[in-house]
């Protein structure tokens, strides 16, 4: 299994270029199933769950073609099969992104139930009863969600809880629906924002799109389109927190600070001198050591889980004591055990960690829990004395474009050991 081994103590500094997000382009591919002619998409990052995503549209039949300048064409008329098997869903659970499309437009769908994995139990009962509510008829039998269909009829929908894909299946079936959808407490990140934007690039019809209200006014086709997905939020806000804690100066560039501001003010507030521009951000940290921030995670426009890892290791070599409560997900302090052998003073109290900062840790082993978890190792090894060695980096690959190639550009000394 590869491996990444850092040698710590280098200051980050320089610029690096933000791919396009992981958590927009996933529900953009699956939003191709619902048109009737092929889509393009520009900014697609080069990521292992994106190359799974399209092995699994591959097996719908769904033809997927990249040319020459980086532009993904989508064709998703030769479909023959509605099914999205076990061995692809395990390793990527956006695969049930899938599920909505499928049912709204060929009015069935056999997806595998996704299961939980690492950072918490992760239910998909919301997107279940919202496709019910739409009219499909699901059943759960031998671990897959099986619905029918005729046309889709709109709907109220009251969602027990912020779901990001819950909302985002929803959004896409209600788009074919006959009618008018309306999605009350609808996830507001940038990712449902730009899956937004792209389906009515494609023809759809929605509105109150950034609210927690969405209406969707049912069509009965979506069209071609072109698409540029976001710049990814979550991988601008790592190679930032990895020059606060260097004590470095990067600049982001193709980034958008509007969709980062939680995480912008925690790093301000952590001595991080942050400027702005509509497609850049650059954090400088003066040399200096970070304080220690206290942060609370919630769906956006709070700060977000998927930047709590990060965080968590700022927090491990700052002056002060931060507490980090995570709200998301019921399981997802797993890389505070792996910090902890870096020399990191955490203690765990059910979902909260108190962190006390330590002038220095130092390399070690470590190994990999989940996506997150693995960045904040290797933000962890940039900063921790001696040789740092990250196992199970496929976790990384799902989600960073080329990691040690940009933070080398940056001054690391980094690089990935073949397994
Ligand atoms: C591919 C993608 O976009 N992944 C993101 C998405 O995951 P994902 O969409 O899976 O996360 P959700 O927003 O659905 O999860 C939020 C909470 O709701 C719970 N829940 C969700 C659905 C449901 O039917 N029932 C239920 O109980 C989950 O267990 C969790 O506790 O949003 C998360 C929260 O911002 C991010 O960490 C993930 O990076
Ligand atoms: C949890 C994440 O992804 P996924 O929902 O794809 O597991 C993430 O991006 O941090």
């Amino acid at each position: 299994m590869a491996k990444i081994l850092i040698s710590g103590g280098q200051p980050l500094q320089g610029e690096v270029s933000i791919s396009g997000a992981k958590n927009a382009v996933l529900p953009i591919l699956a939003s191709c199933l619902l048109a009737d002619e092929p889509v393009s998409i520009g900014n697609v990052p080069h990521l292992h769950d994106v190359t799974t995503f399209i092995e699994l549209l591959g097996r719908m039949g769904v033809r997927v073609v990249l040319d020459d300048r980086m532009k993904m064409h989508i064709d998703p008329r030769p479909e023959n099969s509605c099914v999205a098997p076990y061995e692809l869903v395990r390793t990527m659970r956006a695969s049930i992104l899938v599920l909505g499309p499928l049912v709204a437009r060929h009015g069935k769908a056999e997806v595998s139930l996704p299961g939980g994995c690492a950072i918490g139990s992760r239910p998909v009962d919301q997107h279940i009863r919202g496709l019910q509510a739409l009219g499909a008829d699901i059943t759960v039998e031998n671990g897959f969600i099986k619905a029918k269909a005729g046309r889709l009829k709109g709907a109220r929908i009251v969602m027990d809880m912020v779901t990001v894909t819950g909302t985002e299946n929803i959004l896409m079936a209600a788009t074919l629906a006959e009618g008018t959808t309306i999605i009350e407490n609808a996830a507001q990140e940038p990712e449902v924002v730009d899956l937004a934007h792209c389906l009515i690039a494609m023809g759809a019809k929605i509105d109150g799109i950034g609210s927690s209200t969405l209406i969707v006014e049912g069509v009965e086709r979506l069209h071609g389109a072109h698409y540029e997905v976001l710049p990814d939020r979550i991988e601008t806000g790592t190679f930032l927190v990895g020059a606060a804690m260097t004590g470095g100066k990067v600049r982001a560039r193709g980034a958008r600070a509007d969709t980062l501001d939680a995480v912008l003010q925690k790093l301000e507030e952590s001595g991080a001198h942050i400027s702005t521009g509509p497609d850049w951000i650059e954090l400088d940290m003066q040399g200096r050591r970070p304080k220690a921030v206290n942060l609370v995670t919630a769906p956006y426009p709070a700060f977000p889980t998927d930047m709590q890892a990060q965080f968590t290791a700022l927090n491990c070599v700052a002056e002060g004591v931060g507490v980090i409560t995570e709200t998301v997900f019921e399981n997802r302090f797993m890389h505070a055990l792996e910090l902890q052998r870096l020399g990191a003073d955490i203690r765990l109290e059910g979902n909260t960690a108190i962190i006390t900062g330590v002038p220095k840790m130092s390399g070690a082993p470590i190994m990999a829990t989940d996506l997150r978890a693995s960045a904040c190792l290797v933000l962890a090894g940039l900063v921790a004395e001696g040789d740092t060695t990250v196992d199970r980096v496929y976790h990384i690959d799902r989600g960073y474009e080329n990691i040690e190639e940009k933070l080398g550009v940056l001054g690391a000394r980094i690089r990935r050991l073949p397994g």
